[in-house]
């Protein structure tokens, strides 16, 4: 096949500087022999001249230098084109792109954008909005939340905001409907994952599979603050999926289902893809199966 490569940089994603990278990019593809062009992404997730790009100049792979925002605000806008889609994780989680075996060195990312396969992916609708790995309510949406307003991004803040926020983060109330059940849980985090992580590598759906057509809902409970850590690293660790009647006594539920409903009762926080979102009191979620064409390192 022959390919056309459009980059879309992020100039703001992570920490690390975007010239260094532009410079290895343009070298290497030109090296490649593959024709290419580089362009930053949008602030405001308009891609029509993209869109025509792809359309008029028969491009075949669009190549998100960025993170998982960047990744979901470029996939939802562009999917309808067929186009693969490629990512040099440049974000402070890049959940998406580990999830997909996508190393964090821009160079090795850069060799999966020419030797990986493209492979058909899941993503997921929250009511209106697109999610391509994660959505969350409460404890890490709090965070996303307060992550959005610092003027550094990148690990170390998410990883002293995360601190700061345990000690005094509280629980909320949810009501939740999935596979023909109805229950109600006192939550710290519900947690609706395509994404077997939050990113960094940080699991927190095991069993999650990126194309499996399933979501993996994980819901950490109300315990007791010094339980909350040995909760989380269990799951981290050993989270085996059950049947929810069967874990409704147990400090974390974790199902898969294709879709759910939720009652947020205690309003908590909602980030998708790591953005901070809206708090909606009612939420749909629904599986979109092999919704697009990601590049994969295996
Ligand atoms: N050209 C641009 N200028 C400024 N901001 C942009 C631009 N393009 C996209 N954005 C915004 O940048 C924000 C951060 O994007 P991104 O997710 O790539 O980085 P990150 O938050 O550091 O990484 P991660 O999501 O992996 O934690 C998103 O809210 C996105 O809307």
């Amino acid at each position: 096949m022959t390919r056309k490569i459009i980059y879309l940089i992020n100039p703001i994603s992570g920490t690390r500087g975007k010239g260094t990278l532009r410079e290895m990019v343009a070298r290497r593809t030109k090296a490649a022999g593959i024709p290419f062009e580089i362009l930053d992404t949008d602030i405001a997730a308009k891609y029509e001249t993209v869109r025509h790009k792809i359309m008029t100049e028969s491009v075949t792979d669009v190549i998100v230098c960025g993170g998982d925002g960047s990744v979901n605000q470029v996939v939802y806008a562009l999917a309808d084109t067929g186009v693969r889609f490629g990512i040099v994780p440049m974000g402070s989680g890049n959940g998406l792109a580990f999830a997909a075996g996508i190393p964090k060195s821009s160079e090795k990312a850069l060799d999966i954008v020419f030797t990986g396969q493209a492979r058909l992916t899941d993503a997921f609708m929250v009511n209106n909005q697109f999610a391509c790995m994660l959505c969350g309510l409460g404890f890490d949406a709090q965070v996303a939340h307060q992550f959005a307003k610092q003027p550094k991004r990148g690990l170390a803040t998410y990883a002293s905001l995360t601190t700061r926020n345990f000690f005094s983060a509280g629980s909320y109330l949810f009501k939740i409907e999935a596979n023909k059940l109805v229950f109600t849980t006192e939550a710290f985090f519900v947690s609706i994952a395509n994404s077997n992580q939050f990113g960094n590598n940080f699991t927190i759906a095991p069993k999650a599979v990126l194309s499996d057509g399933l979501l993996d809902v994980v819901i950490v409970k109300k315990v007791a603050k010094p339980l909350l850590l040995l909760t989380v690293m269990r799951q981290v660790l050993a989270g085996k999926l059950r049947h929810i009647e069967n874990s409704l006594r147990s400090p974390v539920i974790y199902f898969q289902t294709t879709e759910l409903s939720i009652s947020n009762v205690g309003n908590a926080p909602m980030h998708i893809d790591g953005e901070p979102r809206d708090t909606p009191t009612k939420l749909h979620i629904k599986v979109m199966p092999e919704y697009f064409k990601l590049i994969h390192a295996f």
